[in-house]
């Protein structure tokens, strides 16, 4: 069975953080740079090591270019302005604990030592490409002419470098001996960028040029992102939300607002939630933002589930929060406790009804409260419009929820709406034993609620199992639930 995967992006998201978190799942490396082997494309090399960061040992990818194709992103002081981008110096300032033994075999921490494991590339490619280079603040139009490899070449100074467009990235994607499925993963996230990136500069898919990620390395991140996640065989990804920081950074562009604008338009097309904190500096990455956006399937966790494996992935840059992204495999665990509690097919429960009238909040204010309350735990939320005193129409919340939730979603309540009283009442209530289970249909393995009932048993097809089969094969929902209900129902005549 295909796995779930939870993206914790507390220090938000990068392409280098997410390949590190997946291999730290488990990805076979060897299988993983022999993928990578198979792109065409050359003038790196890749270094997969173990390293410490805020104490914890976690996992890095690198991919290291040579010198002609080397890269500033790791540099905080290019970041941040404080050295001119024209000098084009390339200062590295490695995580304290980084080092590269294969060069000298003495990091720059050497109290710290780990080992690389290594793809060199062949000999260097014919094209120039540079993934970051500065052109200062000023706007430049690339033209549309076609160089190398139909891809757009350019000089500055002593510095050549491609900028590669959409259909340059899928050849290359294409041109690669990836798997299928690991393909299409590569190219929807580049199709996630692109969109974004179109929409930026006021171009379209097609005509847009990447300027960072179209760069070697950038290439090289997402299709490794793309080999790990067909290797894990993850179909769910659970991404609640990306932490992002604030202020500005330098790229290509010049100095840009973060979130960068590439990143805004990730979210706001892909209905990511992004969450700005205080820190200072850019967290979230156009190649990070676009892999959670291309692979997320729901920003909700299950309310109970168990961990089968954590992956960890550093981060290059260092911010008063340290750079981690970690990935969890989890399995969703259904609540049978209330089942479990008694024998016979109704069990007495309890629940606990919280409940208030409110005349004077807005419905931007109302509904920001209910998606709380349901992540926070409510079973159910919901809005009922009422008459109220002195001729006021207003609505009436209503939560419906376990004890242990009571005071959390009290507290939610209090704080995202303009009530400053709250009812509340336990609620004996009635409810039919059931049990989830995994019913093998036409359709591949279905989430079934199965309730125990005096007459009999019955059958309802869980709706997220159901959604998921009607957006893979463009079905109808009402069809897919019915015939789903009838080979369920086929199935318990048969084992009758
Ligand atoms: O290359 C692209 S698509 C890009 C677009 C933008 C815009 O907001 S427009 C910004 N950047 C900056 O480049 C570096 C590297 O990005 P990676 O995703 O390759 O890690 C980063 O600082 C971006 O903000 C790139
Ligand atoms: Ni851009």
């Amino acid at each position: 069975m295909s796995n779930t995967l939870y993206l914790e992006c507390y220090s938000g998201i990068s392409g280098d953080m997410s390949v590190a978190a997946l291999i730290d799942l488990g990805v076979e490396k060897e299988m993983l740079v022999k993928a990578l082997k198979s792109l065409p494309l050359d003038g790196y090399e890749i270094q997969i090591s173990r390293k410490k960061k805020a104490g914890l040992d976690v996992c890095d990818f690198d991919v290291v270019l040579d010198a002609a194709h080397e890269n500033h992103d790791h540099d905080m002081a290019y970041l941040y302005g404080k050295e001119q981008p024209e000098m084009h110096v390339h200062v590295h300032q490695h995580d304290a604990d980084h080092e590269h033994m294969h060069h000298s075999g003495q990091g720059e921490n050497s109290a710290c030592p780990h080992s690389h494991e290594h793809l060199h590339s062949p000999e260097d490619e014919t094209g120039h490409d540079h993934h970051e280079h500065v052109h200062g603040t000023q706007d430049h139009n690339h033209g549309t002419q076609d160089h190398e490899h139909g891809t757009h070449a350019h000089t500055h100074g002593a510095h050549d470098h491609v900028h590669r467009g959409l259909a340059d990235v899928t050849k290359i994607i294409n041109g690669s001996g990836l798997t299928e499925r690991a393909k299409n993963i590569a190219i929807r996230i580049f199709t996630v960028l692109g969109e974004a990136e179109a929409k930026a500069h006021g171009e379209t898919l097609e005509s847009v040029h990447f300027h960072e990620v179209g760069a070697v390395d950038s290439i090289v991140d997402i299709a490794a992102i793309a080999v790990c996640m067909d290797a894990l065989d993850i179909e769910d990804v659970i991404v609640p939300e990306l932490c992002e920081g604030k202020g500005f950074v330098r790229c290509q562009h010049g100095v840009l607002p973060v979130p960068v604008p590439a990143v805004a338009n990730i979210v706001t097309a892909n209905g990511l939630r992004l969450h700005i904190t205080d820190m200072q500096g850019e967290m979230v990455t156009p190649t990070g933002a676009a892999f959670a956006a291309a692979v997320k399937t729901s920003d909700v966790l299950p309310e109970e589930f168990a961990i089968k494996k954590i992956g960890i992935g550093a981060g290059k840059r260092e911010y008063e929060r340290p750079s981690l992204l970690r990935a969890m495999l989890i399995e969703p665990i259904e609540n049978t406790k209330q089942s479990d509690a008694d024998s016979s097919s109704d069990v007495a429960d309890y629940i606990y009804k919280l409940e208030s009238n409110i005349d004077d909040c807005t419905g931007e204010m109302l509904g920001l409260a209910m998606e709380k309350l349901f992540e926070a735990g409510a079973r159910d939320v919901s809005y009922m419009p009422v008459f109220m005193k002195k001729n006021r129409p207003a609505y009436q919340l209503n939560v419906i929820c376990s004890e242990k939730d009571v005071s959390a979603l009290e507290q939610i309540i209090f704080e995202e709406t303009t009530t400053i009283g709250i009812r509340r009442v336990r609620m004996e209530r009635t409810i039919l034993k059931r049990e989830m289970a995994l019913v093998q249909t036409s359709f591949g393995e279905v989430r079934v609620k199965v309730c125990d009932f005096d007459s009999g048993t019955r059958c309802y097809p869980e709706y997220e199992s159901v959604a998921k089969i009607c957006r893979q094969r463009n079905l109808s929902y009402r069809d897919v639930y019915m015939a789903v209900h009838r080979e369920c129902e086929a199935l318990q005549r048969r084992n009758v």
